[in-house]
């Protein structure tokens, strides 16, 4: 898929902006906070219909300005498609597909496929368990768009349950509360089981697409395993199988949870833990060993994607070529080839291959507006 054209009215600090794509790989320098991962924002909001800077719609609309807009043309193997995304500072998004608009958002994604790499995700390694649930679902997203409604489904249900087990009465359970709570497991159950078995699939994917990667950059110095570690852990993997293990560990925790007032067992305490040559990662050696593994993991995202939709997805840099030794450079350049439309934002060229260079379309951007060097 190509990105031909993107349209930014009234978004982060673009007033109005247009920029036509003209080569495989685009490069956007300029100092800092002049606009460039705002734009790779952007691309990355109609690819998923989220920020992985985690902003709120009011955020991403300018400053002054009551809506924000997104359009853009892309080229697709069926033809050319154009996607818009309203943003609001009160109010709901609203998307539209060849200016039709859409009543469900979920009929939206997996339009544009996108696989952001900024610095943020060296948190990846270095984070939370929640941040590398959020990469899986963003992923999963992609894959199987229907995901991002089991996902919304899974969090209503969640805080509903939470705020029961907050407004219960006292210890021991009176029947008719045990009875309404019965009903929450078995919305949770269903909905969770969904969530758990569509991350294991993908991680099951991924995992030997990030290891050959990684090996292959480490020189076969370094043997990577990610591992999905299931908040309830299974056996059996069908749904039915999935959904008694988590029933069975609603039961274990059941007075823990009274006590607690929230919800202890399911998919919102996964963990996927990623390891080299058998050390947790997040302890294993130096960064640059931790951005080795990140630009793995995003190469194994890429074909992913490719494999499973078909075309080849769009690869956004925020910042992080430069950061990368040219060894890796080089890895990541080959792995791409032309076949990756890819967005560059830099704050300096000189870092980059000069043949490399005369290849690119180069954007300059400032403060909002965008120049084209050639
Ligand atoms: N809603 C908004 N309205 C107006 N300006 C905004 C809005 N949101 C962000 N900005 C501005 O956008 C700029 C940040 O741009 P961006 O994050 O794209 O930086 P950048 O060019 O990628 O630089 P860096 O190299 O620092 O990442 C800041 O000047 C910020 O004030």
């Amino acid at each position: 898929m190509f990105l031909k054209t993107l349209h930014l009215k009234q978004f982060r600090n673009y007033q109005e902006q247009r920029v036509d794509f003209v080569a495989p790989k685009t490069i956007l320098v300029g100092n800092n906070a002049q606009g460039k991962s705002n734009l790779l924002e952007a691309v990355e909001l109609l690819a998923t219909l989220r920020s992985h800077r985690l902003a709120r719609d009011r955020d991403l609309v300018r400053d002054g300005e009551a809506f924000g807009q997104i359009h853009a043309k892309l080229e697709r193997q069926a033809g050319i498609i154009d996607l818009s995304v309203t943003l609001r500072r009160q109010g709901r998004r609203t998307v539209a597909l060849n200016s039709e608009q859409l009543r469900r958002q979920l009929d939206f994604l997996g339009v544009l496929n996108a696989v952001e790499f900024s610095s943020l995700d060296l948190e990846l390694v270095r984070g939370a368990p929640e941040q590398r649930r959020h990469w899986v679902d963003t992923l999963l997203i992609q894959l199987e768009p229907v995901y991002a409604h089991i996902l919304q489904q899974y969090n209503q249900i969640l805080r509903q349950r939470n705020a029961f087990l907050k407004s219960k009465g006292g210890f021991p359970m009176p029947v008719q509360e045990k009875e309404e709570l019965a009903a929450w497991d078995a919305q949770l159950v269903t909905i969770g089981s969904r969530v758990v078995r569509r991350r294991a699939r993908a991680i099951e994917r991924l995992a030997p697409l990030a290891a050959e990667w990684h090996a292959s950059i480490s020189d076969r110095a370094e043997v990577l395993q990610i591992r999905y570690a299931p908040n309830v852990p299974f056996t059996a993997t069908d749904p039915e199988g999935v959904q008694q293990a988590f029933l069975e560990k609603i039961e274990q925790r059941a007075i823990a949870e009274q006590h607690q007032n929230t919800t202890l067992v399911g998919p919102h305490r996964d963990e996927i833990e990623l390891t080299i040559n058998q050390t947790p990662a997040r302890q294993y050696g130096s960064q640059g060993q931790q951005r080795t593994l990140v630009l793995a993991l995003k190469l194994a995202e890429l074909k992913l994607i490719e494999a499973v939709v078909g075309e080849p997805p769009l690869l956004l840099l925020d910042d992080v070529l430069a950061e990368l030794d040219l060894n890796r450079q080089n890895q990541l350049l080959e792995a791409i080839q032309d076949r990756f439309q890819t967005l560059i934002a830099t704050t300096h060229l000189a870092a980059f291959d000069s043949q490399w260079l005369q290849a690119s379309q180069i954007l300059s951007v400032n403060a909002g507006q965008i120049f084209s060097d050639q």
